[in-house]
This record gives structure tokens, sequence and C-alpha cells, in this order.
């Protein structure tokens, strides 16, 4: 059966823990993300041991956000250990973008929009007035037209960035929630078959999948949910 078009987050406290759940969600997923918390602890080599012997392939989420050049720097530190895909925050600007996207050709760069953390009344207390849709919609053209080929936006708004950026761009989606499920401190969610049906091409899932007592089975749930909407879909 063909993974699901899901990034399983592996934000864990140490290394075992990551790996165990890598190794659990693999069957079932067609992606695993490593974040901040393991890259700062462990370093680069957190990439060979979540790769494991099954080879999935790796979202890299360190959310850059910096001058061009210094973006420039980091990106190639980290291109040679091949993540499939590299986040940079798109509020860096296009200089920034294009400067992470020309130094790690072989990985996707996905522009960071507006965190899925952030409410519109966050958004409002941090100079971003209206609906986020309409900031989200405009990060997204520019992150396009600086070269990412990936953009992160929460799936409230996946459906009106798609209509913005056309097919040929990666949407990437956190703010995942199964129905029923508490969203902690995600603040603009929608469940994984909204995110599918509007757009999304990758999920990004947490703490539903690695908080629960069976992860390999909690994977296997969401997968055979977004299967069975696919099916339906006329
Ligand atoms: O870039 C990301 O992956 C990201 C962007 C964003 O806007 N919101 C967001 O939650 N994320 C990441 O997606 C994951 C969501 O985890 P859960 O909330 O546990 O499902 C975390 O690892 C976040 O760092």
């Amino acid at each position: 059966m063909t993974p699901a078009p899901i990034a399983v987050a592996l934000d864990a406290p140490n290394l075992e823990t990551a790996a165990r759940w890598a190794s659990l969600v693999t069957p079932h997923v067609s992606t695993v993300k490593v974040g901040l918390e393991l890259y700062l602890r462990y370093g680069p080599d957190v990439l060979a041991t979540v790769r494991g012997a099954s080879g999935v392939r790796i979202f890299l989420d360190l959310k850059l956000h910096d001058i061009p050049n210094t973006v420039a720097g980091a990106a190639r530190a980290v291109a040679r250990l091949k993540p499939a895909i590299l986040t940079v925050h798109a509020t860096g600007g296009p200089d920034m973008i294009k400067a992470a996207v020309e130094s790690a050709p072989q990985t996707q760069i996905a522009a960071v929009t507006l965190l899925t953390s952030l409410s519109e009344a966050d958004l409002a207390a941090v100079g971003i007035q209206g609906p986020a849709g309409d900031a989200v919609r405009r990060l997204a053209a520019l992150a396009v037209g600086a070269g990412a080929q990936a953009l992160v936006c929460s799936p409230r708004e996946v459906a009106a960035v798609r209509a913005e950026v056309g097919p040929g761009v990666t949407l990437i989606t956190p703010g995942v929630r199964p129905a029923g499920a508490d969203t902690q401190d995600q603040a603009r969610v929608a469940t994984p078959e909204a995110a599918i049906a509007d757009g999304a091409d990758l999920l990004v899932i947490g703490r539903p999948i690695t908080g629960s007592p069976d992860p390999g089975a909690a994977a296997a749930g969401i997968a055979a949910a977004l299967r069975r909407t696919a099916l339906s879909r006329p």
C-alpha cells in the first residue's frame, strides 16, 4: 500500500524515542519530520538515526529566518544531509528565500507563511491585520516568486493558497487534528480529510500520532481515513 501523504513530527525529548516513533510509523506514512528539539540536541546525526533502515524521506524543519547570507550558509550546511524538505520563514523576504533555494538545490525549500499556532488576535498583536488568509496568500505568492517549491500554511487557508499559486507547488499543512482531538497550542486547525480535500499535498501531524499509546496504529488509522476519503470522492 502506498504510504499516506503524512509527515509525522518527531518532536521527541530523546533520540531513542524519535527512532522508535519513526520505525513504528514509517510503514504507513511517506515522511518523518525532524524539528528544532531533536536537531538542537543531537545535531546532524539525528537524520541518519531516524532514516534508519527504511530510508524514509526526511523533512528538516529548522524554520531558518535570518539575513540572506546567513541563511545561504545554513542551507548549504544542512544540504549535505540530503533532507527532502527544509523550512524557512516566508517573512524573511524574497532574497532570503532565494538564497536558501540556491544553496540547497537537491532539497525542496518550504516557506512557512504564518504559524498555525497564531490566532487572528495574535496576528493583530504582531501587526498583521485582517483575515489570516489574506496575509498567507500574499506571503505564498512572494515565496513562490522567490523560488520556493513548497509552502507551509494552515489547512484553513490551503484552498485559497492553491488558488493563488496553482497546481505545481507542494502545499504542506500542520495544524491538523482528527475530529474531536485536542487542538493543544494550535489555533488554525482542520481535520486530515478536510486538509486533503482542500488541496494539501502533505499533512504534518505530531501529537495526535506520537502522543498515542500506539503511534503505529494511530498513523495507520489516519492513513486509512484518508484513503477512504479519496475513494469516496467522485
Ligand atoms: O513548519 C512546520 O512544520 C510547522 C509550521 C506551522 O505553522 N505550525 C506547526 O505546527 N508546524 C510544526 O508542525 C508540527 C505540529 O505538531 P502537532 O501540533 O503535534 O501536530 C510541529 O512540529 C510544529 O513545529
